[in-house]
Protein backbone atom coordinates (compact mmCIF):
# COMPACT_ATOMS: atom_id res chain seq x y z
CA UNK A 1 0.00 0.00 0.00
CA UNK A 2 1.56 3.49 -0.66
CA UNK A 3 2.41 5.70 2.29
CA UNK A 4 0.21 8.60 3.51
CA UNK A 5 2.02 11.31 2.52
CA UNK A 6 1.71 14.33 5.33
CA UNK A 7 2.74 17.56 5.17
CA UNK A 8 3.67 19.55 8.49
CA UNK A 9 3.13 22.61 9.21
CA UNK A 10 5.58 24.80 11.28
CA UNK A 11 8.81 23.28 12.36
CA UNK A 12 9.83 24.39 15.61
CA UNK A 13 9.16 23.20 18.91
CA UNK A 14 6.38 21.06 18.72
CA UNK A 15 6.54 20.18 14.93
CA UNK A 16 10.89 19.03 15.28
CA UNK A 17 9.64 16.79 18.17
CA UNK A 18 6.88 15.18 16.01
CA UNK A 19 9.14 14.42 13.25
CA UNK A 20 11.64 12.78 16.04
CA UNK A 21 8.69 10.36 17.08
CA UNK A 22 7.37 9.70 13.38
CA UNK A 23 10.91 9.91 11.96
CA UNK A 24 10.64 5.59 11.79
CA UNK A 25 6.42 5.40 11.08
CA UNK A 26 5.64 2.56 8.42
CA UNK A 27 3.27 3.89 6.13
CA UNK A 28 3.98 7.18 6.70
CA UNK A 29 5.99 9.78 4.50
CA UNK A 30 6.74 13.40 5.45
CA UNK A 31 6.39 14.46 2.00
CA UNK A 32 6.45 18.89 2.93
CA UNK A 33 7.04 20.98 5.78
CA UNK A 34 6.08 24.21 5.29
CA UNK A 35 7.43 27.34 7.28
CA UNK A 36 7.23 31.26 6.57
CA UNK A 37 9.80 32.58 4.06
CA UNK A 38 12.69 33.53 6.75
CA UNK A 39 12.54 30.18 8.74
CA UNK A 40 13.15 28.17 5.21
CA UNK A 41 16.90 27.52 5.83
CA UNK A 42 16.47 26.42 9.45
CA UNK A 43 13.10 23.86 8.29
CA UNK A 44 15.65 22.27 5.90
CA UNK A 45 18.83 21.78 8.21
CA UNK A 46 15.87 20.05 10.03
CA UNK A 47 14.47 18.31 7.30
CA UNK A 48 17.92 16.91 6.45
CA UNK A 49 18.40 15.40 9.86
CA UNK A 50 14.68 13.68 10.28
CA UNK A 51 12.68 14.20 6.67
CA UNK A 52 15.28 13.99 4.01
CA UNK A 53 12.67 13.46 1.51
CA UNK A 54 10.35 16.56 2.38
CA UNK A 55 9.93 19.48 0.34
CA UNK A 56 10.32 22.39 2.67
CA UNK A 57 8.01 25.67 1.21
CA UNK A 58 6.40 28.11 2.31
CA UNK A 59 2.80 26.62 1.67
CA UNK A 60 1.56 22.93 1.17
CA UNK A 61 2.10 20.95 -1.82
CA UNK A 62 -1.61 21.59 -4.05
CA UNK A 63 -1.02 17.94 -4.94
CA UNK A 64 0.48 14.57 -3.59
CA UNK A 65 -0.53 15.27 0.00
CA UNK A 66 -3.20 13.10 2.02
CA UNK A 67 -2.95 14.54 5.55
CA UNK A 68 -1.87 17.97 6.94
CA UNK A 69 -0.92 18.21 10.57
CA UNK A 70 -0.92 22.13 11.82
CA UNK A 71 1.71 23.27 14.31
CA UNK A 72 2.54 26.55 13.57
CA UNK A 73 0.31 29.21 15.44
CA UNK A 74 -3.43 30.76 14.72
CA UNK A 75 -2.71 32.53 11.74
CA UNK A 76 -1.69 28.95 10.31
CA UNK A 77 -5.13 28.02 10.05
CA UNK A 78 -6.47 30.80 7.57
CA UNK A 79 -3.22 30.54 5.44
CA UNK A 80 -2.80 26.61 5.31
CA UNK A 81 -5.78 24.69 6.81
CA UNK A 82 -8.59 25.99 4.82
CA UNK A 83 -7.15 26.25 1.33
CA UNK A 84 -6.02 21.80 2.06
CA UNK A 85 -9.67 21.23 3.21
CA UNK A 86 -10.86 22.36 0.07
CA UNK A 87 -9.06 20.58 -2.02
CA UNK A 88 -10.14 17.60 -0.33
CA UNK A 89 -6.88 17.11 2.50
CA UNK A 90 -7.67 15.93 5.86
CA UNK A 91 -6.42 18.20 8.07
CA UNK A 92 -5.17 18.17 12.01
CA UNK A 93 -5.09 21.11 13.99
CA UNK A 94 -3.19 21.68 16.89
CA UNK A 95 -3.85 26.08 17.16
CA UNK A 96 -7.35 25.37 18.44
CA UNK A 97 -7.64 28.52 19.71
CA UNK A 98 -7.29 30.04 16.25
CA UNK A 99 -11.11 28.94 16.28
CA UNK A 100 -11.72 32.09 18.79
CA UNK A 101 -12.11 34.32 15.62
CA UNK A 102 -15.74 34.91 14.77
CA UNK A 103 -16.55 33.05 11.35
CA UNK A 104 -13.53 30.90 11.80
CA UNK A 105 -15.44 27.55 12.93
CA UNK A 106 -17.91 28.19 10.36
CA UNK A 107 -15.24 28.49 7.60
CA UNK A 108 -13.48 25.63 8.63
CA UNK A 109 -16.91 23.23 8.19
CA UNK A 110 -17.41 24.96 4.76
CA UNK A 111 -14.07 23.97 3.62
CA UNK A 112 -14.49 20.87 4.72
CA UNK A 113 -17.55 20.48 3.43
CA UNK A 114 -16.73 21.57 -0.24
CA UNK A 115 -13.63 19.37 -0.18
CA UNK A 116 -15.34 16.27 1.45
CA UNK A 117 -12.42 16.33 3.99
CA UNK A 118 -12.83 16.64 7.75
CA UNK A 119 -10.72 18.88 10.55
CA UNK A 120 -9.86 16.90 13.47
CA UNK A 121 -9.09 19.30 16.65
CA UNK A 122 -6.51 17.43 19.06
CA UNK A 123 -6.69 17.29 22.78
CA UNK A 124 -3.27 18.98 22.94
CA UNK A 125 -1.77 19.49 26.44
CA UNK A 126 -5.49 18.57 28.35
CA UNK A 127 -7.29 15.42 28.99
CA UNK A 128 -11.10 13.77 29.26
CA UNK A 129 -11.70 15.95 26.43
CA UNK A 130 -13.90 13.07 25.31
CA UNK A 131 -15.59 12.67 28.70
CA UNK A 132 -16.37 16.42 28.37
CA UNK A 133 -17.71 16.43 25.17
CA UNK A 134 -19.92 13.10 26.19
CA UNK A 135 -21.41 14.91 29.55
CA UNK A 136 -22.14 17.55 27.05
CA UNK A 137 -24.75 15.36 25.43
CA UNK A 138 -26.71 15.16 28.94
CA UNK A 139 -26.43 19.12 29.76
CA UNK A 140 -23.51 20.88 31.49
CA UNK A 141 -24.11 23.79 33.99
CA UNK A 142 -20.60 24.83 34.49
CA UNK A 143 -17.25 24.27 33.11
CA UNK A 144 -13.96 26.43 35.11
CA UNK A 145 -10.64 26.23 33.38
CA UNK A 146 -7.54 27.10 35.20
CA UNK A 147 -3.86 27.14 33.75
CA UNK A 148 -0.96 27.68 35.88
CA UNK A 149 2.26 27.88 34.27
CA UNK A 150 5.84 28.77 35.61
CA UNK A 151 6.57 32.75 34.95
CA UNK A 152 8.59 32.52 32.15
CA UNK A 153 6.29 30.90 29.88
CA UNK A 154 4.10 34.16 30.32
CA UNK A 155 7.23 36.51 28.52
CA UNK A 156 5.99 37.82 25.81
CA UNK A 157 2.45 38.32 26.06
CA UNK A 158 -0.13 40.48 28.09
CA UNK A 159 0.80 38.90 31.79
CA UNK A 160 4.00 41.40 31.10
CA UNK A 161 1.89 44.40 31.22
CA UNK A 162 2.75 46.34 35.02
CA UNK A 163 4.29 43.16 36.19
CA UNK A 164 8.00 42.01 36.03
CA UNK A 165 7.48 38.36 35.77
CA UNK A 166 11.03 37.26 37.04
CA UNK A 167 10.14 39.54 39.97
CA UNK A 168 7.38 37.27 40.61
CA UNK A 169 7.10 35.60 44.58
CA UNK A 170 3.23 34.69 44.38
CA UNK A 171 0.93 32.70 42.31
CA UNK A 172 -0.54 35.75 40.09
CA UNK A 173 -3.68 35.78 38.46
CA UNK A 174 -3.22 37.18 35.32
CA UNK A 175 -6.29 37.04 33.16
CA UNK A 176 -9.84 35.97 34.26
CA UNK A 177 -12.53 35.75 32.25
CA UNK A 178 -13.90 33.73 28.90
CA UNK A 179 -11.92 31.08 26.93
CA UNK A 180 -12.79 33.53 24.02
CA UNK A 181 -11.05 36.43 25.91
CA UNK A 182 -8.47 34.05 26.65
CA UNK A 183 -7.24 32.48 23.28
CA UNK A 184 -7.59 35.52 21.61
CA UNK A 185 -5.09 37.58 24.24
CA UNK A 186 -3.24 34.53 25.28
CA UNK A 187 -2.44 32.47 21.55
CA UNK A 188 0.33 30.68 22.23
CA UNK A 189 -0.56 29.84 26.00
CA UNK A 190 -4.72 29.55 25.87
CA UNK A 191 -5.22 27.17 22.96
CA UNK A 192 -6.25 24.40 25.73
CA UNK A 193 -8.81 26.79 26.90
CA UNK A 194 -10.08 26.87 23.90
CA UNK A 195 -10.46 23.03 23.34
CA UNK A 196 -11.93 22.58 26.61
CA UNK A 197 -14.75 24.89 25.90
CA UNK A 198 -15.47 23.88 22.86
CA UNK A 199 -15.80 20.08 23.76
CA UNK A 200 -18.12 21.66 26.55
CA UNK A 201 -20.15 24.81 27.05
CA UNK A 202 -18.83 27.02 24.08
CA UNK A 203 -15.98 30.27 24.09
CA UNK A 204 -18.25 32.72 26.11
CA UNK A 205 -19.86 30.57 28.63
CA UNK A 206 -16.35 28.69 29.82
CA UNK A 207 -14.83 30.53 32.69
CA UNK A 208 -10.95 31.05 32.48
CA UNK A 209 -7.95 31.75 35.23
CA UNK A 210 -4.71 32.01 33.90
CA UNK A 211 -2.13 31.86 36.58
CA UNK A 212 1.94 32.87 36.62
CA UNK A 213 3.11 30.59 39.60
CA UNK A 214 6.96 31.07 40.25
CA UNK A 215 6.39 27.87 42.51
CA UNK A 216 5.70 25.56 39.99
CA UNK A 217 8.08 24.21 36.84
CA UNK A 218 5.36 21.86 35.24
CA UNK A 219 2.52 23.59 33.22
CA UNK A 220 -0.63 22.61 35.17
CA UNK A 221 -3.95 22.40 33.56
CA UNK A 222 -7.30 22.19 35.52
CA UNK A 223 -10.80 21.47 34.63
CA UNK A 224 -13.84 21.70 36.72
CA UNK A 225 -16.87 20.48 35.22
CA UNK A 226 -20.07 19.76 36.53
CA UNK A 227 -24.00 18.65 34.51
CA UNK A 228 -26.38 16.15 34.66
CA UNK A 229 -23.61 13.88 34.59
CA UNK A 230 -22.28 14.19 37.59
CA UNK A 231 -19.18 16.44 38.67
CA UNK A 232 -15.28 15.88 37.80
CA UNK A 233 -11.80 17.53 38.69
CA UNK A 234 -8.81 17.28 36.38
CA UNK A 235 -5.25 18.09 37.32
CA UNK A 236 -2.48 17.59 34.27
CA UNK A 237 0.98 18.27 35.36
CA UNK A 238 2.94 18.49 31.99
CA UNK A 239 6.35 18.84 31.22
CA UNK A 240 7.49 21.53 29.41
CA UNK A 241 9.08 21.29 25.86
CA UNK A 242 12.84 22.26 26.70
CA UNK A 243 12.72 24.42 23.11
CA UNK A 244 9.35 26.50 23.97
CA UNK A 245 8.52 26.43 27.89
CA UNK A 246 5.13 27.65 26.76
CA UNK A 247 4.40 23.98 25.43
CA UNK A 248 3.67 20.73 26.64
CA UNK A 249 5.28 17.69 25.99
CA UNK A 250 1.81 16.10 25.44
CA UNK A 251 0.92 18.39 22.69
CA UNK A 252 3.39 16.40 21.16
CA UNK A 253 2.42 13.24 21.62
CA UNK A 254 -1.68 13.94 21.10
CA UNK A 255 -0.17 15.26 17.83
CA UNK A 256 1.61 11.77 16.87
CA UNK A 257 -1.18 10.23 18.16
CA UNK A 258 -3.65 12.16 15.95
CA UNK A 259 -1.55 11.42 12.69
CA UNK A 260 -1.05 7.48 13.37
CA UNK A 261 -4.80 7.27 13.72
CA UNK A 262 -4.86 7.60 10.31
CA UNK A 263 -2.61 4.84 9.71
CA UNK A 264 -3.69 2.18 12.47
CA UNK A 265 -6.35 -0.29 11.48
CA UNK A 266 -7.15 -0.13 15.02
CA UNK A 267 -6.91 2.85 17.48
CA UNK A 268 -7.64 4.13 20.76
N1 LIG B 1 -3.60 22.46 21.55
C1 LIG B 1 -2.62 22.58 22.44
O1 LIG B 1 -2.66 21.98 23.54
C2 LIG B 1 -1.44 23.43 22.13
C3 LIG B 1 -1.34 24.09 20.92
N2 LIG B 1 -0.24 24.83 20.63
C4 LIG B 1 -0.21 25.52 19.32
O2 LIG B 1 0.90 25.06 18.58
C5 LIG B 1 1.61 26.17 18.06
C6 LIG B 1 3.06 25.80 17.82
O3 LIG B 1 3.68 25.55 19.07
P1 LIG B 1 5.27 25.42 19.18
O4 LIG B 1 5.78 24.44 18.19
O5 LIG B 1 5.57 25.23 20.61
O6 LIG B 1 5.72 26.90 18.72
P2 LIG B 1 7.09 27.37 18.11
O7 LIG B 1 7.07 28.86 18.20
O8 LIG B 1 8.23 26.63 18.71
O9 LIG B 1 7.02 26.95 16.56
C7 LIG B 1 6.09 27.48 15.66
C8 LIG B 1 6.54 27.11 14.25
O10 LIG B 1 5.51 27.45 13.32
C9 LIG B 1 6.03 28.35 12.32
N3 LIG B 1 4.96 29.25 11.90
C10 LIG B 1 4.46 30.34 12.54
N4 LIG B 1 3.47 30.88 11.82
C11 LIG B 1 3.34 30.14 10.70
C12 LIG B 1 2.50 30.19 9.56
N5 LIG B 1 1.56 31.13 9.43
N6 LIG B 1 2.67 29.25 8.59
C13 LIG B 1 3.61 28.29 8.70
N7 LIG B 1 4.43 28.18 9.77
C14 LIG B 1 4.30 29.09 10.75
C15 LIG B 1 7.16 29.06 13.04
O11 LIG B 1 8.03 29.69 12.12
P3 LIG B 1 8.68 31.11 12.55
O12 LIG B 1 9.67 30.76 13.63
O13 LIG B 1 9.29 31.60 11.28
O14 LIG B 1 7.55 31.99 13.06
C16 LIG B 1 7.78 27.87 13.78
O15 LIG B 1 8.48 27.05 12.86
C17 LIG B 1 1.36 27.29 19.10
O16 LIG B 1 1.53 28.57 18.52
C18 LIG B 1 -0.07 27.04 19.51
O17 LIG B 1 -0.94 27.71 18.61
C19 LIG B 1 0.80 24.91 21.49
C20 LIG B 1 0.76 24.29 22.72
C21 LIG B 1 -0.39 23.51 23.15
O1 LIG C 1 1.07 23.28 26.10
C1 LIG C 1 0.40 23.72 27.04
O2 LIG C 1 0.66 23.48 28.22
C2 LIG C 1 -0.84 24.52 26.77
C3 LIG C 1 -0.68 25.63 25.85
O3 LIG C 1 0.39 26.15 25.61
C4 LIG C 1 -1.89 26.12 25.22
O4 LIG C 1 -2.99 25.79 25.70
O5 LIG C 1 -1.78 26.87 24.23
Amino acid sequence: MAALKLALIGCGAIGTAVLELLRADAGLQVAAIVVPGPSLAGARAVAAQLAPGAVVAEAVPEAGIDLVLEAAGHAAIEAHVLPALRRGVRCIVASVGALSAPGLPEALEQAAREGGAQVQLIAGAIGAIDALAAARIGGLEQVRYTGRKPPRAWQGTPAEEGRELAALTEPTVIFEGSARQAAQLYPKNANVAATVSLAGLGLDRTTVRLIADPGVSENVHQVEAEGAFGRFELTMRNQPLAANPKTSALTVYSAVRAVRQHLLPLSV
